[in-house]
C-alpha cells in the first residue's frame, strides 16, 4: 500500500491520524470520458472516442469499485471490444502489482510492466496521489481516460452502442435523479461505509461509520420489500453498485471490516436481491471470491497481521429466491 509523490513512489499506509482516526477517501484524478464522437464529456477533456478495440481496463478481481466495472462490460456485452489486464490480489509495499503467480491474475496484457503506478507514471511522469483500481486506459494516447468506476460505468453504459453494444440502459434519463439519490446514499453509508468502519483507527469513527452502515442496510430492507431493485422493477446502475458491497460483506467485511453487527443473510429482502443479480445471466461470471478472500485478509497487515484467510460463511447463491415471482 503506497503513493505516488512528484512521480516517486512512497509506501505508506492511509494517514487517519489528520481526521481523528476517520478514513476519506481520495478524489480520482483522471476523469475524461469517452463519448460516442470523441466530444468532452461532462469533465476532462475531449479525444477519446468510442472505438472498438481501443480501450483496455486495468482491473483487481478484488476490488468491489473495479468489479462495478467488469459488470457493466459483461452486461453490455463489451468483452470484445474492452480488453481487460486484472492484477495480483496482493496489495503490498509496492501497491497493485502485476505478478501472475495467482490464478486469475493476467499481467500486464499491454506493457509487461511490473506495477500499477507504473502506468500512473507513464500517464503522468510527475503524478501526485493514490494508485488505484480500476483504471480505463487509452491503448491510441497511451493515457489514462479514467480511473473513476462511477464515471466509467456510465460511459461503458452508453458510449458503445452505436458500435453494438448491448442496448439496455442502466441510466435511464428519466430515472436519473432517483439514481443519483440512491447512488450518493449507498455510496456514503455502504460502499464506502465498510471502509470507513474497516479502516477506522479510532473507536468513534468506527462508531459513527458502523452505525450509519447498519441504518442504511436497514432502509435498503425495507426499500426492496416494496420491489425488486432499488429504482422500482428494472435493473439500473444502482443495484450494480451495492451489489459488489453485498456479494463481499459476509465473508469479508463482516469479520475483517468488523461489520459484524448483522450477515447481509440476515436480512430476507437483500439476501434475495444479493441471489436474484447473482443468477442474473453475466454477472456471477464477474465474481471471484478467491481474488477477493485474499486481497483483503492479506493486504491489510494493520488489521490482519498474520494474514490469515478466515474459513468464510457457508452460503449457496444460486439458491432459489422469490424476487422475479413477487414482483411480476
Ligand atoms: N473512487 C475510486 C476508488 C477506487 C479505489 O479506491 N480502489 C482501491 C481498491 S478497492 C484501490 O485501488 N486502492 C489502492 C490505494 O488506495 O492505494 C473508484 O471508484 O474508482
Amino acid at each position: 500500500m503506497g503513493k505516488l509523490v512528484e512521480g516517486i513512489w512512497h509506501d505508506v499506509w492511509y494517514d487517519t491520524e489528520e481526521n481523528k482516526g476517520r478514513f476519506k477517501r481520495s478524489e480520482s484524478q483522471f476523469r475524461n470520458w469517452i463519448t460516442t464522437d470523441g466530444a468532452a464529456g461532462p469533465t476532462g477533456k475531449s479525444g477519446f472516442a468510442a472505438e472498438a478495440g481501443r480501450y483496455h481496463l486495468y482491473v483487481s478481481l478484488a476490488c468491489p469499485w473495479a468489479h462495478r466495472t467488469l459488470m457493466m462490460r459483461s452486461l453490455k456485452g463489451l468483452e470484445d471490444m474492452i480488453s481487460v489486464s486484472v492484477v495480483h490480489p496482493l496489495m503490498g509495499e509496492h501497491g497493485w502489482t502485476f505478478n501472475t503467480d495467482f490464478e486469475g491474475a493476467t499481467g500486464d496484457a499491454l506493457y509487461r510492466l511490473d506495477y500499477l503506478y507504473q502506468l500512473y507514471l507513464k500517464a503522468d511522469a510527475g503524478y501526485s496521489g493514490r494508485v488505484t483500481v480500476p483504471v480505463l486506459w487509452d491503448k491510441q494516447q497511451e493515457t489514462i481516460v479514467s480511473n473513476e468506476s462511477a464515471d466509467i460505468i456510465r460511459m461503458l453504459g452508453g458510449a458503445f452502442d452505436h458500435l453494438g453494444a448491448r442496448a439496455d440502459d442502466y441510466y435511464p434519463s428519466e430515472l436519473r435523479l432517483h439514481i443519483d439519490d440512491i447512488n450518493a446514499e449507498v455510496y456514503d453509508t455502504i460502499n464506502n461505509g465498510v471502509y470507513k468502519a474497516g479502516f477506522a483507527t479510532r473507536q468513534p469513527a468506527y462508531d459513527d461509520a458502523v452505525s450509519a452502515l447498519f441504518t442504511g442496510l436497514d432502509r435498503l430492507e425495507q426499500r426492496l420489500d416494496q420491489q425488486r431493485y432499488l429504482v422500482g422493477n428494472r435493473l439500473t446502475e444502482a443495484d450494480i453498485r451495492l451489489w459488489t458491497t453485498l456479494v463481499r460483506f459476509d465473508a469479508v467485511y463482516h469479520t475483517h471490516f468488523k461489520c459484524d453487527h448483522r450477515k447481509i443473510s440476515e436480512y430476507p429482502n437483500l439476501y434475495g436481491f444479493l441471489r436474484d443479480l447473482y443468477q442474473h445471466a453475466g454477472i456471477a461470471d464477474t465474481l471471484n471470491m478467491n481474488h477477493i478472500r485474499h486481497h483483503y485478509f492479506c493486504s491489510h497487515p494493520s488489521i490482519n497481521p498474520h494474514g490469515i484467510i478466515s474459513i468464510g460463511p457457508a452460503q449457496d447463491w444460486s439458491a432459489a429466491h422469490d424476487r422475479a415471482s413477487r414482483f411480476a
